[in-house]
């Protein structure tokens, strides 16, 4: 009798043994941005223009994209108020990124200052979001949603994968996807879709790029107070702007900060604030721990907290019916010809 107790109290105390050595003292060398070739796509806004400063003070050469030439030179100016030594390369590449050819042909002509050597590292900042209800969707609006969020990345990282490898370089290749990459909520339908497609992405590569050495990372941010999300907030749903109201958000330069440490400490997801943590443990799958103790603690707090969370989304949505229903009913939805029709102001 109790013949195995013995057995399972060593097995407890050498597995939180390890736990402890694991959080307390075996801490990776951190990477060092400085002298690295960073190229940010979306580094003319929000997060990819924090990110770009950032990276800029560090004493790394920085590359940014995106499609709006003004906001790239503004960037740009701001960077170049943060250069660490008078060498740093910092440049900036107006190409439209969901495109195949464009993002590989932005890749190159990021090449060129470096000699043709591919950057060290590419963080894929680019992408944006367009919410409202699905059946206010059509054709090529969800599609729109896979080009700003699936598309924007894959692209590139495709290119830089290519590049690094055939230059036997070594390389990181740092995916952006969201909180909505985990779980997904009312109004997201042409966004979450391609945010999770990211997610699917980023494994498989941190899967197969082991066969050269170059590092996968995916960051899963919450709310960040940028550009992008003033716009997105105005198709928003407010069922939905009430819903993310639990979730506190980050300035763009906190968001960029968290990225940044996260990559330096070798996370695979990196993930922003307690929230977060909690949808990312509890949702990981086989993903590697970020750190085996903190991170039980957080799955515990959230096989516990997230039904209960999950119950009070959903009350929210079903008191919402009747407002819905009259919105429905103003916009003419009922009436046959409305049916198909997109309510939305689509600038791109
Ligand atoms: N804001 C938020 O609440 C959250 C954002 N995220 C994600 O973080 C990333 C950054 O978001 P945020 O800082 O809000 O974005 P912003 O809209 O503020 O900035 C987006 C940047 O990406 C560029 N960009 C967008 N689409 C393309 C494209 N197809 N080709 C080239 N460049 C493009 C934009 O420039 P231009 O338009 O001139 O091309 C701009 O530089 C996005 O991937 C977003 O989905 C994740 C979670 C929350
Ligand atoms: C104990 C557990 C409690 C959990 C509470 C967490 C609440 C999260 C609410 C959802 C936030 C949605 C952010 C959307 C970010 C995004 O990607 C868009 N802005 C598109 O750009």
């Amino acid at each position: 009798m109790f013949s195995w107790l013995p057995t399972i109290l060593a097995v407890s105390l050498a597995s939180g043994l390890v736990l402890l050595l694991q959080t307390f003292v075996f801490s990776k060398k951190r990477w060092d941005p400085r002298g690295q070739h960073c190229y940010v796509t979306g580094g003319s806004a929000g997060l990819g223009l924090s990110l770009a400063i950032l990276l800029t003070r560090k004493g790394a050469d920085v590359s940014i994209v995106a499609r709006d030439e003004e906001r790239l030179q503004k960037a740009l100016e701001l960077m170049e108020a943060e250069r660490r030594t008078p060498n740093q390369l910092l440049k900036s590449y107006s190409y439209s990124l969901h495109d195949a050819t464009c993002a590989r042909d932005a890749l190159e002509a990021a090449c060129h200052p470096h000699g043709g050597k591919c950057p060290d590292v590419v963080f894929l900042c680019a992408g944006s979001s367009t919410p409202g209800f699905f059946i206010e969707e059509d054709d090529a609006s969800l599609r729109r949603g896979m080009d700003n969020t699936y598309w924007a990345a894959a692209w590139s990282a495709l290119a830089a994968a290519k590049r690094m490898v055939r230059h036997r370089a070594k390389g990181k290749i740092v995916f952006v996807s969201s909180v909505l990459g985990y779980m997904s909520i009312i109004g997201y339908s042409s966004y979450s879709p391609g945010k999770f497609a990211i997610r699917g992405l980023a494994e498989t590569l941190r899967s197969e790029l082991q066969l050269y050495p170059i590092d996968v990372h995916i960051f899963f941010p919450g709310t960040i107070y940028s550009p992008g999300y003033e716009n997105e907030n105005k198709t928003k749903p407010k069922v939905t702007l009430k819903i993310e109201e639990a979730d506190e958000g980050l300035k763009p330069e906190q968001a960029a900060q968290v990225l940044l440490d996260g990559v330096q400490r070798n996370y695979f997801h990196v993930s922003a604030d307690f929230n977060i943590n909690i949808f990312r443990t509890t949702s990981r799958g086989p993903t590697p721990l970020n750190n085996a103790l903190f991170d039980w603690i957080y799955a515990v707090i959230g096989w516990i907290a997230l039904p209960l969370w999950r119950w009070s989304v959903d009350r929210t949505i079903k008191n919402h019916r009747k407002d819905h229903l009259d919105y429905l009913e103003q916009k003419g939805f009922f009436s046959e010809d409305a049916v198909g029709s997109n309510h939305k102001v689509i600038a791109r």
